[in-house]
């Protein structure tokens, strides 16, 4: 029995792949396991089916026998833990792919999340526009500290790991809704190699199908 995941019957990004989902499906492409998807409606999210997996009421959620996980990033790193291809073998190398996990998640994506909060649901207060520059200007700060760090490696820490995973994922979030990305070149073309990824294809598509085969209701 594959493990399943959890993904949104009818995705509000209409198969961009910025659903969190996609973050997991790239990670199981990646270490070449089969997964079930149960499609999931805003309702059925709310429900005492899917509390039970996820106390938060969100997607995505992976089973696997009697575990149950959420937050992605925890299943990310439970993948990369079990199986090959997401981490490396030296132990102080494995850490630090590990410590850019938690750096993707907790440094660089909550000013872009914060954006994107007041970009999609504050655009009519009458600090918007002023919070939205905030956002933008702590957003660049860390991704020139970022950019900085990567120079013209190919992936952060050696060979490619969970951490660029999620860092590009987080990346690819932001390039969605703004061209800051396109200020940093190099983070602009590490993003690329991340989508060029077959594995990253694989993810793509499987997602997009689910936004395609869609019955609108
Ligand atoms: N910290 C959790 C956050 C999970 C999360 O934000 N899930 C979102 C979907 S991915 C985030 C997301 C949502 C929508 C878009 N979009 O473009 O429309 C993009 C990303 C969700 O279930 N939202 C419904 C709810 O909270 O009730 C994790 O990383 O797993």
């Amino acid at each position: 029995m594959p493990p399943t995941i959890t993904a949104f019957e009818n995705p509000p990004d209409r198969g961009a792949g910025l659903a969190r989902d996609m973050r997991v499906r790239w990670a199981l492409e990646e270490v070449g396991q089969p997964y079930a998807v149960r499609l999931v409606s805003f309702t059925e999210m709310k429900e005492p089916a899917h509390l039970g997996r996820h106390p938060f009421g969100q997607i995505p959620t992976y089973e696997e026998g009697d575990l149950a996980l959420f937050e992605t990033g925890s299943i990310i790193l439970h993948l990369a833990r079990h199986h090959a291809g997401l981490l490396p073998g030296d132990a102080n190398a494995r850490a630090r792919a590990i410590t850019w996990i938690f750096a993707a998640l907790n440094t660089v994506e909550p000013p872009i999340l914060d954006r994107e909060t007041t970009r999609l649901l504050e655009g009519d207060r009458s600090w918007a526009a002023e919070r939205l520059h905030l956002t933008e200007d702590r957003i660049r700060i860390r991704l020139g500290q970022l950019s900085a760090h990567l120079r013209d490696a190919e992936w952060l820490d050696g060979a490619f790991s969970a951490g660029d995973l999620v860092m590009v994922s987080v990346l690819l979030r932001l390039r969605h809704s703004s061209p800051i990305l396109d200020d940093f070149a190099n983070l602009a073309a590490y993003v690329a190699r991340g989508e060029a990824r077959p594995a990253y294809q694989r993810a793509f598509a499987a997602q997009l199908a689910v936004f395609a085969a869609r019955v609108p209701k």
